[in-house]
């Protein structure tokens, strides 16, 4: 009998927010129930333009903040009360990708460090640490011998695959992508997508991938919620948010990513 026949878990996502809402102090309803699902290995596109809460829901789903009311659950555990070292395990099956790689990792780190620095915490010894910092280097495609800059010494397609492999030294089953692309220029972008397409492919990764743009969310989603002030809009499979987007806010964003005719608002 399979575990999840045990457990009766088959159909739970393993990332799963419940009619979440979440409004900042003094402002506006930043999310307004909001309910969303990640299976494992599953990719989920979250679009929306600046404003529409994804930022939040990202804090939200990696325990950053709390919601006012609904529930966030990630394997199960509330990663807001996921605090102290029994927690570290189910934290390591949830990494963060930011947007501004350079921004997150320590200046007066060399990459290699940076990469070493979650390692220790998951328990890999020190005398292996630089082995498996050269092995996540390949990973993400770069050569290793880059493990002895420092930031300010890589460019920003460098600085975002340093970004990816400090996500995947404790072998997450879930990256949050929040915008992972979008201070890149054009080609470093698709080279990046394609790393995390192959992440998917090879290891099983899922991905809750936040981004303004359909149209670089349409290469690697399985499946694309639109969040409008707040609220989610549409969610579709990706292929029939393309060939048949429903609300006219999908079809103003699939415009403005050059995919339909700008005939809506
Ligand atoms: N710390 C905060 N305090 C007060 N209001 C906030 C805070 N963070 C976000 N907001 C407000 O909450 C709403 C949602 O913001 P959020 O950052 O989640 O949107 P977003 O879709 O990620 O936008 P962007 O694409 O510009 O990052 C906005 O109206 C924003 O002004």
């Amino acid at each position: 009998m399979s575990i999840s026949a045990v457990t009766g878990h088959k159909d739970t996502p393993l990332l799963n927010l419940t009619d979440v809402t979440k409004r900042y102090p003094g402002g506006r309803l930043a999310l307004g129930g909001v309910s969303l699902g990640v299976g494992r290995g599953e990719t989920v596109g979250l679009v929306g333009e600046s404003g529409s809460g994804k930022s939040t829901l990202a804090r939200l789903a990696l325990g950053l903040l709390a919601p006012d009311t609904g529930s966030v659950r990630f394997a199960g555990h509330d990663p807001y009360r996921l605090r102290g070292l029994s927690a570290r395990a189910v934290r390591g099956r949830l990494q963060f990708v930011p947007q501004n790689p350079g921004g997150s990792l320590n200046p007066g780190l060399r990459a290699g460090e940076a990469v070493a620095f979650p390692l220790g915490l998951h328990g890999v010894p020190r005398r292996d640490r630089p082995q498996a910092v050269a092995a996540l280097f390949q990973r993400v495609g770069l050569d290793p011998g880059l493990a002895r800059r420092y930031p300010r010494e890589l460019s920003g397609g460098q600085l975002q695959r340093v970004a990816i492999a400090r996500a995947l030294a404790p072998g997450p089953e879930l990256l949050v992508c929040d915008e992972p692309t979008s201070a890149l220029d054009r080609t470093v972008q698709a080279q990046v997508l394609d790393l995390l397409v192959e992440l998917q492919d090879t290891a099983g990764i899922g991905c809750l991938f936040i981004s303004h743009d359909l149209a670089v969310v349409r290469h690697l989603a399985d499946r694309v919620l639109v969040l409008r002030h707040g609220q989610v809009v549409e969610e579709r499979p990706v292929a029939d948010l393309w060939r048949a987007p429903r609300h006219p806010y999908t079809r103003a964003l699939l415009a403005a990513a050059g995919d339909e005719p700008a005939d809506l608002p």
